[in-house]
């Protein structure tokens, strides 16, 4: 049959509720394209002149207007599974077309003196710290105080690690993986590496994108499940910058918004816990400890995050891939990394450790789940806190599951994802409506942000506050 099975996991509204708010940024003497995250990125301007090679002279431009978008580019919320001939199709685009690929990641500070300003990025991003619409003026002032507050402990965990995240490093391998995958494919596409919050940005990788010429580009965001604060953010800053940019809106665009459900991946991941279960001395008797990424309650309950939902579907499907195989071990998933005083997704995993121990769980083997790198809450959190933890309480057996890196079948699995996007891409349609800080008289915007940054300013100096803030971080 010559008939194309397409199956379109339900869409996300990804413009949900949310507005960008004005953003004031300082006119800088060299404007490469005019990009305006909502958020200018601390760090950005100042490293790029100090560091050179370190981004593409891609600098924050004055003040824009800031519209908020409805975006329509890669219909699909997860995975299209296409049938033969339109893989043959794609095939025969890629000999006219120069194929780009978009890898999407969070980024990490290389030093320990980028923490705070990789922090300040991370907390002035409205999708990380959900300001109600009245106090968003305070988002920058607030940005600042909590990445100066949380930055001791930070540089604490980074130092234990070498000094540095290693995120950088391994996109960028996992990104030359890729292009050697779909090359092994018959696919050849220019792959890119996009970070959130520090180097290689995001805008760096679309101004090259743009220089490159590309005429077709697979968004793949390095997020198994979809969240608000991860992917979603991700992509926020995307459509702001595509529907700005004449060459960028008319541009065919594909978006993978999560392919926690893809057979490869839950094949991978069932492979590297085979792998480590034979390990154990007793490796039936042994935990399977999942341990997520938590983000806070509210992003689930009021905004409508999918995250948690993904989750659990996804430990369902590695569970149920592992049974098939004969391997039938109790498993449990818990939320780690919490930050700040609000709720977040429970259980808590430095709590069900505890309870696991005094249960007389004695093997448990620690499987991180939302993320595809090592990283600071893999080699720190979870190799050094929350190992320790468990044999203090009473575990005697600890295993660690790697990220899946490089792995081989992983890798080729996500060039499929790829080949498999490509026919949807369309271009990113925008419906405009200018928001209402954008319609608002940049005078009482002013008056806001001065107003927010002194009350800020006095935050920072109240002793009571910053120990109780540093209770609560
Ligand atoms: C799926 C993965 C992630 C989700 C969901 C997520 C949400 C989220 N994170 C913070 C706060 C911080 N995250 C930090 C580092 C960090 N976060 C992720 C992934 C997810 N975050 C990664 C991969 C990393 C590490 C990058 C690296 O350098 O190796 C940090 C900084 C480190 C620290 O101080 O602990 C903070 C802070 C929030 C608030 C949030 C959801 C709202
Ligand atoms: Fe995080």
């Amino acid at each position: 049959m010559d008939a194309i099975t397409t199956r379109v996991v339900p869409n996300l509204n990804l413009s949900g509720s949310r507005r960008n708010s004005t953003q004031f940024s300082q006119t800088k003497s060299v404007v490469s394209i005019s990009c305006s995250s909502s958020e200018g990125s601390q760090g950005f301007d100042k490293l790029e002149r100090r560091n050179g090679g370190r981004g593409n002279g891609l600098l924050y431009g004055p003040v824009q207007k800031q519209r908020e978008i409805v975006c329509s580019a890669g219909a699909g919320t997860g995975a299209c599974i296409y049938g033969e001939h339109a893989l043959e199709r794609s095939h025969a685009h890629a000999a006219e077309e120069k194929l780009g690929v978009l890898l999407l990641n969070l980024g990490g500070p290389e030093t320990l003196q980028d923490v705070q300003p990789f922090l300040f990025n991370l907390f002035a991003d409205p999708d990380i710290i959900r300001l109600p619409r009245l106090f968003r003026f305070l988002q920058r002032p607030l940005a600042q105080l909590i990445s100066v507050l949380r930055a001791p402990k930070s540089k604490e965990g980074y130092a234990a690690i070498g000094g540095g995240s290693p995120l950088r490093r391994i996109t960028d391998e996992q990104a030359e993986a890729l292009k050697m995958a779909l090359e092994e494919k018959k696919m050849s596409a220019n792959v890119y590496v996009g970070m959130r919050y520090w180097f290689p940005f995001t805008e760096e990788a679309v101004h090259q994108i743009k220089k490159d010429k590309i005429t077709r580009l697979v968004v793949l965001p390095l997020y198994p499940q979809y969240s608000i604060s991860t992917s979603g953010s991700s992509i926020r800053v995307l459509q702001d910058m595509f529907s700005k940019d004449s060459y960028l809106s008319r541009l065919p665009v594909s978006i993978i918004k999560s392919w926690y459900q893809r057979i490869g991946y839950i094949e991978s991941m069932a492979n590297l816990i085979e792998q480590e279960l034979q390990k154990f001395s007793n490796p039936e008797e042994v935990m399977i400890f999942f341990s997520a990424h938590g983000v806070p309650v509210s992003y689930v309950e009021d905004a409508g995050d999918p995250y948690k939902d993904q989750m659990e579907d996804c430990i369902r499907l590695i569970m149920q891939e592992l049974k098939a195989r004969g391997t039938l071990n109790e498993h449990t998933l818990a939320y780690q990394s919490r930050v700040g005083p609000v709720q977040w997704l429970k259980p808590y995993t430095d709590e069900v450790l505890v309870e696991l121990g005094k249960n007389g769980v004695k093997s448990l083997l620690a499987v991180p789940v939302s993320f595809v790198s090592e990283h600071i809450e893999t080699l720190e959190e979870i190799d050094m806190e929350y190992r320790e933890l468990a044999l203090e309480s009473g575990v005697e057996n600890w295993g660690r599951v790697p990220a899946l890196g490089l792995s081989p079948p992983f890798i080729s699995d996500l060039a499929d994802a790829v080949i498999e996007a490509l026919p949807s891409a369309q271009a990113i349609t925008t419906t405009e409506v200018i928001s209402e800080e954008a319609e608002a008289d940049p005078m009482s915007y002013i008056i806001k942000m001065f107003f927010g940054s002194i009350l800020a300013f006095f935050l920072l100096l109240s002793p009571k506050l910053i120990s109780t803030f540093k209770k609560l971080l």
